[in-house]
Order: structure tokens, then sequence, then C-alpha cells
């Protein structure tokens, strides 16, 4: 892509992204513009990706066609008014915190500006991310597919309307922190009967990825998948069992549902 792209912080899923966009050779580094106010953090995107580094959000914001305002929800106030005057009227503005609307962004900056609100997930680190991307009225289908290949360049992305946007971090962009605890606890249990540590989280998580693969390349339903692994009176129907005793997926809607709340609840801030 012959645009350049700035970001406007420089912790983990700016790094993420960075990482995605440099390794799929979507833009050139020297096309990536990026600040954070700590200079170890920015110094070390500028080493690891070779992109420039600016010295103020200012400076990244008018010179961007996409701006990522990777940046903590609390945040996003404070810097759309410190870079109000300076993005460029055409620019792309990519949102990625939870809870800030299209209005927040526009209202703020003071201009009727194509934003698009977004919500990536840290598998981006290996090009595995579950992003979703919900465009405003104002994005053309180019710009749609722009951002697109941006986001498919470190994963998988849906499009979804703004209504669910709020309902993403329960069943995608929060998820991973729910699957690493699977995955920690099976491995826990594998330490229990004398599995050496790290082979034990390599197959648990090997059991994960390899079951997401499943589900994703057959097309089958999951309840299908998982009676073809459940040989009758064998090992798995007894882990079966005591998944449904102790209440697994309830506590797994549950989670989903409180993580959406929050999420839906900042939102309305
Ligand atoms: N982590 C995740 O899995 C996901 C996060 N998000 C969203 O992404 C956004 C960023 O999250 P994440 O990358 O995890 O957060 P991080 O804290 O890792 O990154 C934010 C970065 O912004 C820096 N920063 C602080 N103040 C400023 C400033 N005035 N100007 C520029 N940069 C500043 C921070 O520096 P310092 O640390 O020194 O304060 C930090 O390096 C959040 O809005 C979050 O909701 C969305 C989907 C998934
Ligand atoms: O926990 C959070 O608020 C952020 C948003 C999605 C993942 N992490």
């Amino acid at each position: 892509m012959k645009k350049t792209i700035g970001f406007i912080g420089c912790g983990n899923m700016a790094k993420a992204m960075i990482g995605g966009l440099t390794k799929s050779k979507l833009f050139d580094p020297e096309n990536i513009v990026c600040y954070d106010p700590a200079a170890a953090a920015r110094e070390q995107v500028a080493k690891d990706f070779g992109v420039n580094i600016q010295d103020s959000n200012v400076k990244v914001a008018a010179q961007v066609d996409y701006l990522v305002l990777a940046i903590k929800p609390f945040l996003y106030a404070q810097i759309l008014e410190e870079i109000a005057k300076s993005v460029k009227p055409a620019a792309i503005i990519i949102v990625i915190a939870v809870g800030v609307g299209f209005d927040d962004v526009k209202g703020i900056l003071g201009k009727n500006i194509k934003v698009v609100r977004t919500q990536p997930s840290t598998p981006a680190f290996v090009g595995e991310s579950d992003s979703t991307v919900c465009p405003d009225d104002l994005m053309t289908k180019e710009d749609i597919a722009d951002v697109l290949a941006i986001f498919d360049s470190f994963g998988k992305t849906e499009i979804i309307s703004e209504k669910l946007m709020g309902v993403v971090p329960g069943i995608a962009s929060s998820a991973p922190a729910y699957v690493m605890i699977f995955i920690e606890a099976m491995a826990d249990a594998g330490v229990l009967h004398g599995f050496p540590r790290d082979q034990a989280y390599r197959l648990a998580a090997q059991a994960v990825y390899g079951s997401a693969k499943l589900v994703l390349e057959s097309g089958e339903h999951p309840g299908k998948l998982k009676d073809q692994v459940c040989t009758p009176g064998g090992t798995t129907i007894e882990a079966v069992r005591v998944l449904e005793a102790k209440g697994f997926r309830d506590a797994v809607i549950s989670a989903v549902d409180a993580c959406a709340l929050k999420s839906l609840s900042m939102s309305k801030k």
C-alpha cells in the first residue's frame, strides 16, 4: 500500500499490529510512523520493525492517511483534543478501544472525518487476530477494502454492525485471556501427573489450536466434533461428565456475558 499509517501509543496492540503490517509487507516500514511518551517504548518499535518514530502525537497525526489510536480508553478524549487541529481531513481514524463510538471521535475532533471502530486481539502478534471492524457511513468500498487489508495482515477479520461492537470483547478480543487460563489449567493437571511443564504447555496449547482449526476447516458443528472424541465407555466422556457437573458451560457463558456487559456499559458513558 502506498499510503502512510500512524500509531499513537506503542504498547501491546500497536506492536502486534505493526508486526503484522511489516511482516506481510503491506506497508513499507518507512510509511509507518509512531509516537509514545516513553522513549524506551518508541525506540523499541523502531528497533524491532524499522519504523519511523516521531517526537509527538501531533506530528504523527499531521502526516498519516490512517491513524491508529492504540491508547487506553480513558486517554482518548485528551489525545483527540491534542491532535484535533493536525489530523488530515481525508485521514481514516482507526479506533481500537472499547466503548469509544463514532460520535465521540468526530465530536472531539470537531470534524466529520472517516472513522472505523475495530477490535483486534493479541494473537495478532503471531498473525492470528480475530479482528472485528465496523466502518462509519462516510467510508467508501475502497476505504473498507483497504482497512480489511490492514487487519487481514495480522489475522482474520469480520465486518460487524455498530450494535454488536460492544459485545465483541466477550467472544473475541478478551477471549485470549480465558483461553490462556484453560491452557494453563490443563497443563497444571499434566504436571500433577508428572509431565514436564514445558511439554504440558505445548500439548495443551496444541489441543486448543488443533481443535479450533478443526472447527474452522471442517465447518462441522462443535458438538458433533466433541462426540467424535468420546469413545463409548472411554476416557473422554468421564472428563465431559465432570465439566458438565462443575458448570463449565455456564461458567463460560456467564464470563462472556459479564465481559460483554462491561463493554456495553463503557459504550454508554
Ligand atoms: N490488549 C488487548 O488485548 C486489546 C486491547 N484493545 C484496546 O487497545 C488499546 C491499547 O491497549 P494495549 O495496547 O493493550 O495497551 P498498552 O498499555 O500496552 O499500550 C498503550 C500505550 O500507550 C501509551 N501512552 C500513554 N499515554 C500516551 C500518550 N499521551 N500518547 C501516546 N501514547 C500514550 C502507553 O504508555 P505507558 O505504558 O507509559 O502509559 C502504552 O505504551 C486500549 O484502548 C484497549 O482497550 C483492544 C483489543 C484487544
Ligand atoms: O481488557 C480490556 O479492556 C481490553 C479490551 C479487549 C481486550 N483487552
